[in-house]
């Protein structure tokens, strides 16, 4: 007989998804069928978790901006405004560094609440820039994100729980990168798969042997089980 399953909170790049970033299709068989809460918790800007929801076909329950924005029975919450990350990404830029997305930046054009930094840009001077401006610089491996402190996933969580009155310690939360490790802090149970950085491995109760959805679908099918 097939247990009940818990609500879950995963993060998308880095855990459902391969190597190179590429969503995997076995989200669309797992995730529809889930028969309790899925929220989706990333760093991407708003749009992208709501259309993934869209797309696989579940409820669009998001935490997205690193908490930045939270979506929950139709109802959005904003917990910061861009405005500050904005001037920080333009001094950034007046003295020398690059934001570093192209001319037309679909990472940053629908984001809200921050902005997101590629990998390749000059990681000193952008945590010198944004600590002029009191914000702080995460690296989730994908990119670096000048965000508000203070305003994270696990907050997010906290945030949708009130919504549909649920208990955060029921839920499962798989992860892979430091901007998850709040979330883990707020689920009863957590899981970095093994392509986590080293942030996300140590706040997690449990380190996987398997990376990416490989070790997400060993979660997920041993809690159906
Ligand atoms: O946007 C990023 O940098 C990472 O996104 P994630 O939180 O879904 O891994
Ligand atoms: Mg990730």
């Amino acid at each position: 007989m097939e247990t009940a399953v818990p609500p879950i909170v995963l993060d998308i790049d880095g855990t459902l998804t391969d190597a190179p970033g590429r969503l995997d299709p076995r989200v669309f068989d797992v995730l529809p069928t889930w028969d309790a809460p899925v929220v989706l918790a990333t760093g991407k800007a708003f749009p992208y978790p709501v259309s993934l929801c869209h797309y696989i076909g579940i409820e669009q329950t998001v935490v997205a901006e690193n908490g930045g924005v939270v979506l929950a029975a139709g109802e959005v919450s904003y917990n910061a405004d861009r405005d500050a990350a904005q001037a920080a990404a333009e001094e950034f830029e007046a003295r020398g560094g690059d934001v570093g997305w192209g001319e037309f930046d679909p990472v940053n054009k629908w984001r809200e609440t921050e902005v997101a930094v590629n990998l390749s840009a000059d990681e000193d001077l952008l945590r010198e820039v944004a600590a002029e401006y009191d914000l702080e610089v995460l690296d989730t491996g994908y990119a670096y994100h000048v965000k508000t402190p203070g305003i994270e996933k696990g907050d997010g969580l906290r945030a949708i729980c009130e919504t549909l009155d649920l208990d955060p310690a029921e839920f499962v939360a798989i992860g892979d990168s430091e901007n998850d490790a709040s979330t883990f802090e707020v689920a009863g149970r957590s899981y970095a798969v093994a392509n986590a950085d080293d942030v996300a491995k140590a706040a997690a109760d449990e380190v996987l042997e398997e990376s990416y959805m490989d070790g997400t679908l060993s979660v997920l099918d041993s809690l159906r089980e």
